[in-house]
């Protein structure tokens, strides 16, 4: 059989660890794939000490790789969107396949760069985009292809959740976890993609648009990060019987989309709240299959070429016929519904865990409880608990019921209008779901 050739571009963290997996396993793959898959040449700005690319041919313009004719698949693991976009387009405009590990780009240009590549009869994968060495879009795209999906929730930033796993276990500094996720290759190249919830909202943008069948819309999500989240909101979600974790919940109902990206507590039995370190999990309700649950490393160099090469061996076994691959949304272009609306945060329901900063003095609690009730929000549990901050301060730590989000943003409002309350209101959602 020809050999099927691969050149990648940025030989990084993910562009290595490919390199190296490619030339270890070789063997292996060529008898998954059906023919040999090569490294033609690597475009990269600098070498990278972990790959001997021996008589690979290296060029520093990555753009030499995209117009190579002999190039069959471009990988691109350089990140970023102008440059990276750029590159992609010109490959497929070369009629080559091409491979993505970039959530960012696919998230908010992906619509153009399918229906370039549809244009071209090329195929754009990108396994690797969305919680790293988790197969979880071929689950969604084809294990689960029969299901209506009802909703996913997952943990989907490796970075996000080795701070919150290290945060709580250890007790260690916010900065201090950040640096070493950051030596360990996790994190983006700005780590406020990461840390703000921005990388997680890439990704759950995509599995939401494979899950629904809607175009992608990034724009149109709930994100925030973790990064207002303290030592304090850890013990005291334990000490209630909960964990912290970062989440992106899809939900789809009669009203529309839920998109949302935030913290949440979640019961501490739960199987979601204990996927810890590095570690992404994705849970999938499905209406004929019920909930499944995928997990594994979501960062790193060889559990994220452990993605992009599953797609390379995919092209490579169709390469001789790409209009018989699945469709990059995996559903037909023509079918994908614009019809549900996503849903601003203002009118998705859930229930909250507050944290009020307040005055520690008679009739505090009293008042809080007042508010609350005075907008119709139930409380399920309510505790005053000591700070060791010398202020003559109390947090009152609260759990509520399920309530509409824009009833609580109007009684947070209110407290915080309050003289005896101090500081802004933490306020995270609580999922018991997953
Ligand atoms: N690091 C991880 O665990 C994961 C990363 N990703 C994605 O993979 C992509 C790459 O990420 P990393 O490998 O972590 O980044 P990295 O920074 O380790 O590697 C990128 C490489 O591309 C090179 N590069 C960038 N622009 C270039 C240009 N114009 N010309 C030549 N070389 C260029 C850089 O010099 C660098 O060696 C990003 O889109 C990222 O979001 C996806 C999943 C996991
Ligand atoms: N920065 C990302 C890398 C993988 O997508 C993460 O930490 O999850
Ligand atoms: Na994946």
């Amino acid at each position: 059989m020809k050999p099927v050739k691969v050149g990648i571009c940025g030989l990084g963290t993910v562009g290595g660890g490919t390199f190296n997996v490619l030339q270890r396993n070789a063997s292996s793959i060529a008898a998954r794939a059906g023919r040999p898959i090569i490294i033609e040449q690597v475009g990269t700005r600098r070498d990278n000490p972990n790959c001997d690319t021996g008589n690979t041919r290296v060029s520093r313009d990555i753009f030499e790789v995209a117009h190579n004719p002999d190039i069959d698949i471009l990988v691109e693991t350089i990140g970023g969107y102008d440059i990276a976009k750029e590159l992609i387009l010109t490959a497929i405009e070369q009629g080559k396949h091409v491979v993505t590990a970039n959530k960012a780009l696919i998230a908010e240009h992906g619509n153009e760069i399918f229906q370039a590549a549809r244009e071209k009869n090329v195929i754009v994968a990108y396994e690797a985009a969305v919680a790293g060495g988790i197969p979880i879009i071929k689950c969604l795209r084809e294990g689960l292809s029969a299901n209506k999906i009802n909703w996913l929730a997952g943990i989907i930033n490796g970075t996000g959740n080795y701070i919150l796993t290290e945060m709580g276990d250890h007790n260690r500094p916010f900065e201090d976890v950040l640096k070493e996720a950051q030596a360990l290759g996790y994190a983006e190249a700005d780590p406020t993609f990461d840390v703000e919830g921005i990388d997680a909202c890439h990704k759950l943008t995509i599995m939401a648009s494979i899950a629904f069948g809607i175009p992608l819309q990034f724009n149109k999500a709930y994100t925030e990060g973790i990064s207002k989240i303290t030592p304090s909101d850890i013990q005291y979600a334990a000490s209630l019987g909960f964990r912290i974790k970062h989440l992106g919940v899809a939900r789809q109902s009669q009203k529309g989309i839920e998109l949302r990206v935030h913290p949440t507590l979640i019961p501490s039995d739960r199987p979601l709240a204990n996927i810890n370190g590095v570690m992404n999990s994705v849970v999938v309700q499905g209406d004929a299959v019920g909930q499944t649950m995928y997990s594994g490393p979501g960062a790193g160099a060889e559990p994220t070429a452990s993605s992009v090469i599953a797609d390379i061996i995919d092209i490579a076994r169709t390469i001789e016929a790409p209009d018989s691959a699945v469709n990059a949304l995996g559903f037909s272009a023509d079918s994908l519904s614009n019809d549900l609306p996503v849903l601003p945060i203002t009118e998705t329901e859930c229930s909250f865990y507050l944290r009020i900063h307040a005055d520690d003095h008679p009739g505090v609690m009293n008042a809080v409880t007042q508010v609350l009730s005075s907008h119709g929000i139930n409380i399920d549990a309510i505790t005053q608990k000591v700070t060791r901050e010398d202020d003559g301060c109390a947090d009152i730590v609260i759990l509520t019921h399920r309530i509409i989000e824009i009833t609580m943003d109007k009684a947070i409002s209110e407290l915080e209008a309050l003289a005896d309350i101090k500081s802004p209101i933490t306020r995270i959602r609580v999922e018991t779901m997953a």
